[in-house]
């Protein structure tokens, strides 16, 4: 223990780090097809406007590229180096999933330029990120922790996995929100806890969704409980109904009198004329995102269920209401297609029943 908190502000100083994560999360809306003049763009704009880190990595982390994730229309090195090389001041993260990422690929990263490292579990498994951390720590990186699906258990034993990833050398751990199912106390008694927790050796932080559209929401609750990084995406461009959106947190903290040192116009128009110009489509809350929130359903699911639901002819609600009840985690995106096709065939079923047809 250091004895100094690590959540304490001194006064004058900014109250809390953004982070964005429109070049990370939003990869799963973009379905993983940014390209280099996009990157260039969005970190140009976001470095200019004050942010201070700024993800870049496939949706899924590094090495996510693949046939169960989705193929990335540009190599993640090439646009992270790009990333390093238009920044001035901001530093460039990381996302990586044990077991999607390895730590070569961190290395690389590492060697690309990248200075943050964010190494993402399940919230029942940190210590799976510990030689993560360990990796991430000798390479000089400053570090942090994700556990994801946080709803999915209670604000103790949070905690107590937010220990293992400080332990093993996280310098902040993210309550994160991947489905957007947490209603304001959720996220006030998890981010308490981990202050409690961990708050003398390590920050701790936010990462919402929208999928009830409380992200925003979510976010000032996590910082008056004592979160000092949170995230966000420019125009909400993340998976599910995207992101608590960058300008939103900016404009809404400024109001708050608590400084982030993001300048609110300089991020309300990277947002409406760098990102919004390039959407194939706004994050939306609707139908399916928000039975995404509401059956506590990872974020990142909802492309693959729509691309399912067009292909066995079922609404993409009705497979996440299904994922939601047996409580599938990323790295279970095969099983939405069981789902798609069990539903398929119990409409099948149906429909000859109704016709008399034995
Ligand atoms: C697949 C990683 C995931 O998108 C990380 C994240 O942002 C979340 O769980 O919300
Ligand atoms: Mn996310």
């Amino acid at each position: 223990m250091s004895g100094e908190d690590k959540n304490a502000t001194k006064s004058g100083e900014r109250a809390l780090r953004i982070t964005d994560s429109t070049l990370r999360d939003g990869s799963h809306a973009m379905a993983h097809q940014f390209t280099e003049e996009q990157v260039r763009a969005t970190v140009h704009a976001l470095d200019q406007a004050g942010v201070e880190v700024i993800e870049v990595s496939h949706g899924d982390g590094l090495g996510g590229s693949s046939f169960n994730y989705g193929f990335s229309r540009t190599d993640e090195i090439k646009l992270i180096a790009a990333a390093v090389e238009e920044a001035r001041q901001a530093r460039i993260a990381v996302l990586l999933l044990p077991g999607v990422g390895t730590v070569e690929d961190l290395k690389a990263a590492h060697d690309a330029g990248a200075q943050v490292a964010r190494i993402a579990t399940h919230c029942t498994e940190a210590d799976v990120s510990i030689q993560h951390f360990g990796v991430a720590r000798e390479l000089g990186m400053e570090t942090v922790g994700f556990l994801m699906l946080a709803h999915r258990i209670g604000p103790a034993e949070l905690a107590r996995q937010a220990r293992i990833m400080v332990d093993a050398g996280a310098q902040c751990v993210y309550v994160v929100d991947s489905a957007g199912a947490m209603v304001l106390s959720d996220t006030q008694e998890r981010i308490a806890a981990l202050v409690a927790e961990i708050g003398r050796d390590a920050q701790v932080g936010f990462h919402g969704h929208q999928n009830l559209s409380l992200g925003v929401a979510n976010s000032v609750l996590a910082y008056q409980a004592g979160a000092r990084q949170i995230d966000g995406a420019l125009c909400a461009l993340g998976a599910g109904a995207g992101n608590s959106p960058t300008e939103v947190l900016a404009a809404t903290f400024d109001r708050l009198g608590i400084p982030t040192g993001v300048d609110v116009q300089a991020a309300l128009a990277a947002a409406e004329e760098v990102v919004k110009p390039y959407l194939p489509r706004l994050p939306w809350t609707d139908r399916a995102s928000i039975v995404q929130g509401y059956a506590g359903v990872y974020s990142s699911f909802l492309l693959h269920a729509e691309r399912a639901a067009a292909r066995y002819g079922v609404p993409a609600h009705e497979i996440l209401q299904r994922v939601g009840e047996a409580g599938y985690v990323g790295g279970q995106e095969d099983m939405i297609i069981d789902i798609a096709i069990q539903l398929a065939q119990e409409r099948e079923m149906g429909d000859l029943a109704a016709t008399g047809v034995r």
